[in-house]
């Protein structure tokens, strides 16, 4: 029978010692990150939210969750809804049609950097079972954390000129950093005091205790507004087994890299000596690390969880060694019963990402145009016809073949844009992500993408300009069903999806600072079918106008 979950939830800024520095987080009924929700597949979650924020609106994206026939619910400031005004209650209700391991977070400004998140765990039906085994799980949800405000950053990011948030001062598991001390101080790669923790403080690490030779679930997601991550345990191998609320072949690796939005099972057994403690250590990829190590404890309950693990945490790989980055992408395949993607696509979307100027400002630009949100919703234009909402030219499918990938925009020139990529209902949409050189020169970053509303199947990655001839190395036999996929400095990555969740979908790099820059583009398919959108969700903008005119006529 469906079961309908009910939370009544209050966001609010409060103090808190993420790091153990005092500072101004956005939590959830005191709670930072916000409260675990745990459901089972098919159940209803109805989360009744109230902005207690006293001057800024609020949204939160239920991240992995595809809102079959809700896309009101997806919780996306300026597309699938209005920001919720102080004081303002906006219900969400929406279908959890598959297990997996997801998480929630704001999706309105750069709320996610200031700590708006939280875990969301989908089991399966009761009475069925997972395709693997294991004795016990923990859940570790991964953020980076800044000493400055996320008010602070979106200001720098919107200045000109232009100043960059830099590299985050934390890593948090679980909401818990350490700033002003380390775990491993007596291991000898920092100056900073040893830890001395009670272990009732908010900002220690929280253990991870286990039995020996036992099979542990590690179910990982990131929120991080920047980085990317890497996760070790000393001594242990990682057995990948799902990968964004999907399950992969297993593989197993000493670590595992993770980038923004993405979410990954493993399964660690307990099979090491039982009289010691081992580190679980977590550090920064693809950007030139400045932040330390996250760190904590796999304790095995036949010792003391105060005993420090003998040898020095894992090394996180080198940043820039994209090479083992992709080996561990390609990694990444499908289980045998994961559906197949359709042989061809209906048509083929190529989405150059280029860092630029606009006006003087720094921005990222999808084939020239930057995103800029509109203030109505794309739901309820698309769905009332409301044309002057937003910019109705088609925004453009290609870039010129010219365009050099490989140095900085020889016209750095771009404007902002809003238009929609429209898709036929149920039609098979290949994207092609193209990376480039950003404005400096010997610059091309990572960017994490992540599609709303669908799961894509992640074809192939490559290296510098994709070419048609490329096509014929794609992956049709198991290719990996995800929500977020990244490109690789230089490289493209290749996305099939099927258009077949009426509704208009934000896709977008996860890294939130660029989203903020404009890097994204909005997706639309079979709006007309979309019936019963609930008023609250349109109540500004001009579908907030057309809501007061109806009344008075
Ligand atoms: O968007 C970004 O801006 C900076 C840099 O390119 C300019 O300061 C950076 O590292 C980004 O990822």
């Amino acid at each position: 029978a469906e079961k309908v979950r009910y939370f009544k939830w209050n966001v609010e800024y409060m103090y808190g010692t993420p790091d153990c520095v005092e500072h101004a987080v956005i939590g959830i009924d005191g709670q930072f990150p916000g409260p675990t929700i745990r459901a089972h597949t098919g159940d209803i979650l109805h989360i009744e939210l109230t902005n207690k924020l006293s001057t800024e609106g609020v949204v939160i994206h239920w991240h992995g969750i595809r809102q079959f026939g809700t896309p009101w619910a997806d919780g996306t400031a300026s597309i699938s809804q209005c920001a919720i005004n102080p004081g303002e209650t906006f219900h969400y209700r929406f279908k959890v049609d598959r297990p997996g391991t997801y998480f929630y977070h704001g999706h309105y400004g750069m709320q996610r950097s200031a700590g708006l998140y939280g875990s969301l765990i989908v089991d399966l039906p009761e009475g069925q079972k997972e395709p693997f085994h294991y004795d016990g799980e923990f859940n570790l949800l991964l953020s980076d954390w800044w000493h400055k405000s996320a008010h602070d950053q979106e200001l720098g990011l919107s200045s000109n000129p232009f100043r960059w948030i830099g590299e985050p001062q934390s890593l948090l598991i679980n909401g818990r950093g350490q700033f002003n001390c380390s775990m491993a101080a007596g291991f000898g790669n920092t100056t900073l005091p040893q830890c001395k923790f009670r272990g009732n403080e908010k900002c220690a690490p929280q253990i991870l205790h286990v039995q020996p030779n036992k099979t542990y679930r590690l179910r990982i997601a990131s929120s991080t507004a920047l980085a990317s991550l890497n996760l070790a345990i000393g001594n242990h191998k990682l057995v990948v087994v799902e990968a964004d609320g999907n399950y992969v072949q297993p593989f197993a690796v000493d670590d595992i890299d993770l980038y923004s939005g993405e979410s990954y099972s493993v399964l660690i057994t307990t099979d090491q000596d039982p009289k010691k403690n081992y580190w679980v250590s977590v550090g920064v990829r693809g950007r030139s690390p400045k932040t330390p190590q996250a760190l904590t404890i796999l304790n095995y309950q036949t010792t003391t969880a105060s005993k420090l693990p003998t040898s020095p945490p894992p090394i996180t790989p080198r940043w820039n060694d994209y090479a083992r980055s992709k080996a561990f992408a390609e990694k990444v395949l499908a289980l045998m019963e994961t559906p197949q993607p359709p042989k061809y696509a209906n048509r083929r979307v190529i989405l150059l990402n280029t860092q630029n100027k606009v006006n003087g400002f720094t921005k990222w630009a999808i084939n020239n145009v930057s995103l800029a949100l509109p203030p109505t919703p794309y739901l309820g234009s698309l769905k009332f016809g409301l044309k002057n909402s937003f910019n109705q030219e088609i925004p453009p499918e290609n870039f010129s073949p010219e365009y050099d990938i490989f140095n900085p925009p020889v016209n750095p020139n771009s404007k902002t844009g809003n238009g929609v990529y429209m898709f036929e209902l149920d039609s098979v949409v290949d994207v092609i992500l193209q990376n480039a050189n950003a404005l400096d020169a010997n610059v091309s970053e990572i960017h994490p993408w992540h599609l709303h509303g669908h799961d894509f199947w992640v074809l192939g990655y490559g290296d510098g300009k994709f070419s048609p001839e490329d096509e014929k190395k794609f992956n049709l036999k198991n290719p990996p069903l995800k929500n977020t996929a990244v490109i690789f400095p230089y490289g493209w990555t290749a996305l099939r999806f099927k258009a077949d969740n009426p509704g208009v979908w934000a896709f977008h790099c996860h890294i939130e600072p660029h989203l903020h820059m404009g890097m994204g583009v909005i997706f639309a398919e079979g709006v007309q079918y979309v019936k019963r959108i609930p008023k609250d969700a349109l109540t500004c903008g001009l579908t907030g106008k057309m809501f007061l005119n109806n009344k008075h006529n």
